[in-house]
């Protein structure tokens, strides 16, 4: 059998990585993966206000009418379809583990980790309810418990409510505790996560496409996303030339400091950009040895 070596992919400090005008899209057929918090809306006080402006919405309606376009979020997938309503696009929620996409796709990972996490999800309504400014959001296939308006002095009691929540039975053996922007998030046990529902993403696009195993030498994945959960994608992409695209302000304190990205944009305004740039090149393709996105 043959052997072929994959290069580990690089993690590079994200200040040194080249913006997103550098990019060279070539000839390829593009596949285009977008998070949806910090990416597609800016990060605000509530999670219910982070909804998509109706310029954002058509800029994904027009790249999606030349390429593949999934979304991939951690809240709830019906409620990340209900706030980006576009069609014919590939829906991923809570993290990759509920998929729907067009043709009646579907995919849930643990379901058996439903009740558990409503479960989890009540006790944990029960121990912050004191806290003021803390909220627990029910994504079905998992839990995010927000301490963004959460006052400094009491953090600790929202991590160790989380933490203490954690320790009991079933929810020790069943979920596995991780962070994001001011929020924790409680996910199933399992090994799946944004990346691996990318490459799932990646299969069923080729297989709609009625393509053989060299149709991935004709892709070229995109990923463009803000947040850690995003480098389970961008690694998860690399061994395929994936472009990964991180969305980093130059003052964002919630990076870290280290990314699997290859490119990076500064915010919402920009992402939208690099989506009407892609949308154009797919219009009117690029002159042979002119690829850029700009
Ligand atoms: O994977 P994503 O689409 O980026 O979702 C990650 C989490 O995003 C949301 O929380 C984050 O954005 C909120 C609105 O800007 C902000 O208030 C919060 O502090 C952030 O953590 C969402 O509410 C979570 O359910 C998602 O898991």
């Amino acid at each position: 059998m043959a052997t072929f070596a994959v290069p580990p992919p690089q993690t590079r400090d994200w200040r040194e990585l080249p913006d997103a005008k550098t990019i060279d899209t070539g000839t390829k057929r593009l596949v285009v993966f977008l998070d949806y918090d910090g990416t597609l809306t800016p990060i605000v006080e509530a999670s219910d206000a982070a909804v998509l402006t109706a310029p954002m919405r058509a800029s994904i309606a027009r790249l999606a009418r030349h390429a593949p376009v999934a979304v991939v979020s951690g809240r709830a997938r019906e409620k990340v379809r209900e706030f980006v309503a576009v069609e014919n696009l590939y829906y991923a929620g809570s993290h990759g583990f509920d998929i729907d996409g067009p043709g009646g796709l579907r995919k849930q990972v643990k379901t058996s980790a439903v009740p558990i996490l409503r479960a989890a999800r009540s006790q944990l309504e029960v121990w912050l309810r004191d806290v003021a400014g803390a909220s627990v959001e029910d994504n079905v296939f998992s839990v995010s418990i927000h301490w963004r308006g959460v006052a400094e002095a009491d953090r600790p009691r929202v991590a160790g409510a989380v933490d203490a929540v954690l320790a009991l039975a079933p929810f020790r053996t069943t979920l596995r505790k991780f962070s994001g922007k001011c929020v924790f998030e409680l996910r199933p046990s399992a090994a799946w996560n944004k990346g691996e529902a990318a490459l799932y993403l990646l299969d069923m696009v080729r297989k709609a496409e009625g393509g053989a195993h060299d149709w991935f030498d004709g892709v070229q994945p995109i990923y463009v996303g803000d947040d850690v959960t995003d480098e389970d994608a961008f690694k998860a992409l690399a061994p395929f030339g994936a472009v990964g695209v991180l969305v980093a302000p130059a003052d964002e304190s919630e990076r870290p400091a280290r990314t699997h990205a290859t490119h990076r944009l500064r915010d919402v305004d920009d992402v939208r950009a690099f989506l009407d740039a892609l949308a154009a090149r797919a219009e009117a393709p690029p002159a042979t040895g002119d690829a850029s996105t700009t």
